[in-house]
Formats: structure tokens, C-alpha cells, sequence
């Protein structure tokens, strides 16, 4: 897929390569720790990754957790998705969980912790009204729809 976006970098950190998709049509970009971690089980960790972005106006960049390292490990991310504000020009950072019972996680620098998702967003203007339009699924929620083939 072709990029169709252009979104300045710098690196904070000389050493660390640019996001990257892995793969044609990969949602998400790589994104490395600059410092080497160990999690404890249920232990969080503030990762840098030495980049710093002036994404543009009326974007967004989600940092989204990696599922093999999920999968794998249980590593996941405290505020998954992470915001990224078109207005933030400082360190992009991951914020880490060892969600395992009982395995420590030993992270290096260098290794990839995360993925940036880019993506459009609107600003609402949100208007005040004392009643909302009627829809089919109404109040409904938490479960309202049963579970599978709508028992
Ligand atoms: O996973 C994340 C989440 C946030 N940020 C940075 C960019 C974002 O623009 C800023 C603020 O994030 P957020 O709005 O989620 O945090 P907040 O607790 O609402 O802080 P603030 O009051 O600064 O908005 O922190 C990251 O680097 N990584
Ligand atoms: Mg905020």
C-alpha cells in the first residue's frame, strides 16, 4: 500500500529506525523501547521510544499492543489504545503491562513493544438537545442482544 499520509519525525534517539510496516497493508507501525525493561508479573512500565511526531491536523495516532507479544508473553498495554494527539510534540511512549501470573518479561532496547495505527478523526460539535432521535437498539446494552445465535 502506498503511503498516503505524510507525518514529520524526529528521532529523539539516532539509533532507532523509523515506524515501518512490516508488511503491505499493515495497519500498524512498529514501534521499538529504547531502554531495556523486566516486568514482574502485573508490573507497568513507562516505554520510550525515541520518537517524537507533528502528525497533522484532524489525525490521530493509536498505540495499539502487538498480539504475538500478547499471545506469547501476556504483554499488553495499560491504556490500549494509546492517543497520540495531532498536537503532542513530545516523546512518544508505551505504556507496558505484564499481565502474566507468573513469568517476568525481559524487554531490550531495540525490541519492537507496540504499533502506531494512524487515523482520521472529527471534531463533534456537540449540540444540546432534551431529547435524542429514536433508533432500534435504543437504550439497550451490556449483553441486550444475547449470546450466540441470539439465545
Ligand atoms: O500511549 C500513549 C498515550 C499518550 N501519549 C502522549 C501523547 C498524547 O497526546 C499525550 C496525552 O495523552 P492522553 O490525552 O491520553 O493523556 P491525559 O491523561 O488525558 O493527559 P493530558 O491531560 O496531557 O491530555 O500523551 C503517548 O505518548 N502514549
Ligand atoms: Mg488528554
Amino acid at each position: 500500500m502506498e503511503p498516503t499520509l505524510e507525518v514529520q519525525v524526529v528521532r529523539l534517539d539516532p539509533e532507532v529506525p523509523l515506524p515501518s510496516y512490516a508488511r503491505p497493508g499493515d495497519a500498524g507501525a512498529d514501534l521499538v523501547t529504547t531502554v531495556d525493561l523486566r516486568l514482574a508479573p502485573g508490573e507497568r512500565a513507562l516505554a520510550p521510544t525515541g520518537l517524537a511526531l507533528a502528525l497533522p491536523e484532524g489525525y490521530v495516532a493509536l498505540v495499539h499492543p502487538r498480539s504475538g507479544l500478547a499471545v506469547r508473553h501476556g504483554l499488553s498495554i495499560v491504556n490500549t489504545p494509546g492517543t497520540v494527539d495531532a498536537g503532542y510534540r513530545g516523546e512518544v511512549k508505551v505504556l507496558l503491562i505484564n499481565t502474566d501470573r507468573a513469568e517476568t518479561i525481559e524487554l531490550s532496547r531495540g525490541d519492537r513493544v507496540a504499533q502506531l495505527v494512524i487515523q482520521r478523526v472529527e471534531h463533534a460539535r456537540f449540540t444540546e438537545t432534551d431529547s435524542l432521535p429514536e433508533s432500534v437498539r435504543g437504550a439497550g446494552g451490556y449483553g441486550s442482544t444475547g449470546g450466540f445465535a441470539g439465545a
